[in-house]
This record gives C-alpha cells, sequence and structure tokens, in this order.
C-alpha cells in the first residue's frame, strides 16, 4: 500500500458531457482526445503538482460524472473539497442551469468550498459566434454574486486551462495558513489519498500524477 500527500481536493462539476474530464485530460496530459464520447462512471482521481510562489502545491482533482444517475455519488465527492471547477458548456444553456444547482448543494453543504465557474468549449464560440448559449455578462453578474471566480475555455486550444488550475492552487495556497491555524487540515483524512491493494491506479512520473478510476457497480 502506497500514500502521497494532495493539499487541496479539488471537483469537477457539472452537467454530463460539458467537458470536465476533457478539461483535467488536457490540464494534466496536454492532450485533448478525440473520438467517441466516453462518459466518466462514478468518477476519477488524478494528482498533480503545481508551484506557487516557489512553492509545490499537490492538487488532488475528482473529475465527477455528470450523468445525473450518479448524483448521489458526486455529493460523496465533493465533502471536504477546498475548490469546486463547476462546469457548463457555453453551446448548451441548460447546463448553465446544472451549474446553478451544484453552486446551490456546494453553499448549503461545503461552506469552505472555494467555487470556480468554467464556460467550456470556447473554441466552439469562437469558431461561430450563434452557437454562444450562455452570455459571459450573466455568468459574470451570477459569479460575483456568488464570490467565485469565471473563466472561459477551451480544452481543445488549451485557452485558459492552465489559468483555472493555477488560480485554484494560487488561492489554496493564500488561504493555506489561516486553513491550518482553523484546524489541522494537513494530517485530516481529506488531504491524504490512501490507495487500497485493490485500487486501480497508474503513475504518470513526468507529471506527478497518480490516476485511480473507481468503477462505479452502479454502472
Ligand atoms: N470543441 C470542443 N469540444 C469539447 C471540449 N471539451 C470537451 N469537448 C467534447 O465534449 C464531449 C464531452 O467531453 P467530456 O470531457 O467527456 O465531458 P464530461 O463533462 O467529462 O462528461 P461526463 O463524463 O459525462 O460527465 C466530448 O466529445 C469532447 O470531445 C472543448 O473544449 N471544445
Amino acid at each position: 500500500m502506497s500514500a502521497m500527500r494532495v493539499d487541496a481536493k479539488v471537483v469537477m462539476l457539472g452537467k454530463e458531457s460539458v467537458g470536465k474530464t476533457s478539461l483535467v485530460e488536457r490540464y494534466v496530459h496536454r492532450r485533448f482526445l478525440v473520438g467517441p464520447y466516453q462518459n466518466t462512471i462514478g468518477a476519477a482521481f488524478v494528482a498533480k503538482a503545481l508551484n506557487v510562489n516557489d512553492k509545490v502545491v499537490t492538487l488532488g482533482i475528482w473529475d465527477t460524472a455528470g450523468s445525473e444517475r450518479y448524483e448521489a455519488m458526486s455529493r460523496i465527492y465533493y465533502r471536504g473539497a477546498r475548490a469546486a471547477i463547476v462546469c457548463y458548456d457555453l453551446t448548451d444553456s441548460s447546463s448553465f442551469g446544472r451549474a446553478r444547482f451544484w453552486v446551490k448543494e456546494l453553499q448549503n453543504c461545503e461552506e469552505h468550498c472555494k467555487i470556480y465557474l468554467c464556460g467550456t468549449k470556447s473554441d466552439l464560440i469562437e469558431a461561430d459566434r450563434s452557437v454562444r448559449q450562455v452570455d459571459y455578462h450573466d455568468v459574470q453578474d451570477f459569479a460575483d454574486e456568488i464570490g467565485a471566480q469565471h473563466f472561459e475555455t477551451s480544452s481543445k486550444t488549451g485557452k485558459n486551462v492552465d489559468e483555472v488550475f493555477q488560480k485554484v492552487a494560487e488561492d489554496f495556497s493564500n488561504c493555506a495558513l489561516e486553513f491550518m491555524q482553523g484546524e489541522n487540515l494537513l494530517q485530516s483524512e481529506n488531504t491524504y489519498f490512501r490507495l487500497t491493494p485493490g485500487s486501480v491506479c497508474f503513475r504518470d512520473n513526468a507529471f506527478q500524477a497518480l490516476t485511480l478510476s473507481v468503477i462505479c457497480c452502479l454502472a
């Protein structure tokens, strides 16, 4: 059994097919997978270390399944999260409604979790403005109202992807001292990820990444 330390738990939330997995893939592996869409089952975990002000911060990123049949499981994954990247698809107005749902959940259940609103697939808007279904200013007003950061990203081109995760790590780093004074987070179960002998894992040394796929028996 091995363990690695994760400084901040980050959860990806949002309607199915908004591009949560693609965002994580682009950020961690610098790639955009083409081919038939494969929905996430249960959740997947990846850890990535990055530098913030000469310090290393390791983010433990939980990519949840967007399908409503896995909603109860997604609730498990946001528990103890310090940041939630709530994604919506810029070309799908209903996905923003779903993003609002997750924001409400987080506000009710995870008061220490910082929220980052992420409008995905901006490359599609850049190619054809008429496909935009979610207005930038409407989301910015909502973000201001709830005290969230707001980004528009493209996993296809990489636009703003690093910026989202860098901001998450910077905010965590700036708040870490305050958190540590409030509660001994570095020793809480949320900041260590422990592998059990039966876990499925892959280690990517280049990115100091460890991936765990949680195969859901509800599938
Ligand atoms: N053009 C474009 N397509 C994208 C982008 N991000 C994701 N997609 C496509 O959108 C589809 C869904 O992407 P995923 O990353 O699997 O979506 P998800 O939110 O993880 O989906 P679930 O696992 O069902 O929750 C795939 O066909 C992707 O190729 C993007 O930035 N630009």
